[in-house]
């Protein structure tokens, strides 16, 4: 080719690419938004975003350092700009502004596969709808059942398999916490007994790590085609099992119309499958909206516990006093030895005098290993936050609650500790604003089952340390694996024994 042709081309592609690389630059009171300081020409932050998740925490830990509350701005060749926000008041604004910070384009063709027109994906009515369906779930009525009756019979279970091991033999305590949350879902959301262990839960985990990584590979759409084959089937059997979900409510439904319903725990059972099928025509939507709940509702809460379990095997003293704690709440009538030993609670009281200590470190926890770790919205509208950064429409806004969880600024200079006592004054809790501490999401789109997470997951901890010592059975540090929630990677294996 003759070299002036050549040049010719190399010059336009060039010119091409420059335009189609290039982010915009954001502006704050007529100032362009500092970058973090390893930002690369044309490629801006791409191939920071491929290495592994857990490294990209640490990475947003460290920029939270070096720029505190301060908006900075991140790029991805060929995605819209983008801003990082670690300001509370940012934050606020962002979940009081609704109509403004959309779930987006952005989200929605990421996660359209897996989640579908569920409430995860949902915006306007649909959302609402789904909503509706939740709140009736888990009203007060429902979770009182779930704390009196069904919890208790499930972590009994939990408890015999447990005494069951032999002494000193390695259990995988995620693996067990995943099959309480599973099966208390189950029946209660479905009215089906579900397992950890079906090919449903193990595809559902394989689709969410890769959904994740779609967030942060912008070459998703090519790079699927020749690697997707195992995300594509993972995705057919988790809306199998969806279809199925409803399929077997709807039979249910027709059986129930002529006998009185005999699910195990009364009306509760299968009451969200049932509020939805009430309120939405569809049954492919229906089938949606039950498996984001499911997702919502199991992995985050065993998730959670994980952690905690993994923090007080880190910090036997902590462990110790937990332990304590409930002794002097349950009393001697309840003390720690027989199979059948419930820790009872007024979930009520929760805030202010039952085991508030154990609630703190459920809250301490979740502070440091946050379930879902990252957040975006997208401007559905140009707009202004409150520190004066202007968001041109469509542009991403991010929150790192993992990075904004350690800030120093909002948590002090041992905001690297775990420390349940900082949620402790005068003995009650401590409550903070869903903008310093956004692990449940604030605004009207916050987390839905909160109350119930909580619920669960201080009987849970409050029980098994109660009944029994868990050993790690290494030193080792353990991180996230691929996923949009927490998973731990390769589990939590420990040896458990009765505690004497
Ligand atoms: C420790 C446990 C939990 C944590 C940390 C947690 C956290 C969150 C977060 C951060 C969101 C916002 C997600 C987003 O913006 O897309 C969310 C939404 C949601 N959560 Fe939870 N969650 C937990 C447990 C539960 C449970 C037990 C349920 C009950 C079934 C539940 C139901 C939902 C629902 C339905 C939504 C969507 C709300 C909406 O978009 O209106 N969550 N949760």
């Amino acid at each position: 080719m003759h070299s002036t042709t050549l040049s010719l081309l190399v010059g336009i592609a060039t010119i091409f690419l420059f335009y189609v690389l290039r982010t915009p630059k954001l502006r704050r009171n007529g100032q362009p938004l500092r970058r973090p300081p390893n930002t690369l020409p044309l490629v801006g932050n791409g191939i920071l975003f491929l290495q592994d998740r857990h490294k990209l925490f640490s990475w947003f830990v460290k920029c939270e350092q070096q720029f505190g509350f301060e908006t900075f701005q991140i790029s991805v060749p060929s995605l819209p700009p983008g801003v990082v926000i670690n300001d509370p008041e940012n934050l606020e604004y962002v979940f009081k502004n609704e109509g403004i910070f959309t779930k987006g384009d952005f989200f929605k063709r990421r996660s359209w596969d897996l989640f579908g027109n569920g409430i995860i994906n949902a915006d306007g009515d649909l959302w609402k709808v789904q909503r509706k369906a939740g709140l009736n779930f888990l009203s007060n009525a429902n979770l009182k059942v779930l704390t009196d009756v069904a919890l208790p019979e499930y972590l009994d279970r939990t408890i015999r398999d447990l005494q069951e091991k032999d002494a000193g033999s390695i259990v995988d305590l995620e693996e067990v916490l995943h099959e309480l949350t599973t099966q208390i879902m189950g029946q209660m959301a479905y009215n089906m007994n579900i397992h950890n262990s079906d090919p449903f839960s193990k595809s559902f985990d394989f689709a969410s790590g890769a959904t994740g990584k779609r967030f942060q590979n912008p070459l998703w759409q090519i790079t699927e085609i020749f690697l997707g084959r195992e995300f594509r089937e993972s995705v057919a059997r988790v809306k199998a099992f969806g279809s199925m979900l409803v399929a077997n409510a709807v039979e249910a439904r027709k059986v129930e119309q002529n006998a009185e319903s005999k699910t195990s725990f009364g009306q509760v059972s299968g009451s969200l499958i049932n509020s939805l099928l009430d309120s939405i025509d569809d049954q492919e939507m229906v089938a949606d909206a039950a498996l984001n709940y499911l997702s919502a509702g199991r992995d985050t809460t065993a998730q959670a516990l994980t952690w905690t379990f993994y923090l007080l095997m880190r910090n036997p003293a902590i462990a110790e006093a937990a332990r304590k704690d409930v002794s002097d709440y349950v009393g001697p009538l309840n003390g720690s030895s027989g199979s059948q030993t419930r820790v009872i609670f007024d979930s009520a009281k929760l805030h202010s005098t039952a085991l508030p200590y154990i609630a703190a470190i459920f809250y301490e926890a979740l502070r440091l290993y946050p379930p879902v770790p990252f957040e975006l919205k997208q401007c559905g509208k140009a707009t202004t936050l409150p520190d004066g950064t202007f968001l041109p429409k469509d542009a991403v806004l991010l929150w790192c609650t993992w990075a904004m969880n350690r800030s120093r600024l909002i948590w002090g200079d041992d905001a690297d500790e775990f420390k349940p006592e900082r949620w402790l004054e005068n003995g009650s809790l401590v409550s903070k604003t869903a903008f310093e501490y956004p692990v449940f999401n604030g605004g009207p789109r916050t987390c839905l089952g909160k109350k119930m997470a909580e619920s669960v997951a201080i009987q849970v901890i409050a029980t098994l340390v109660l009944k029994f010592d868990f050993e790690p059975i290494d030193r080792k540090e353990r991180v996230s694996k691929n996923s949009l929630t927490l998973p731990m990677e390769g589990g939590l294996p420990c040896r458990v024994s009765s505690h004497r």
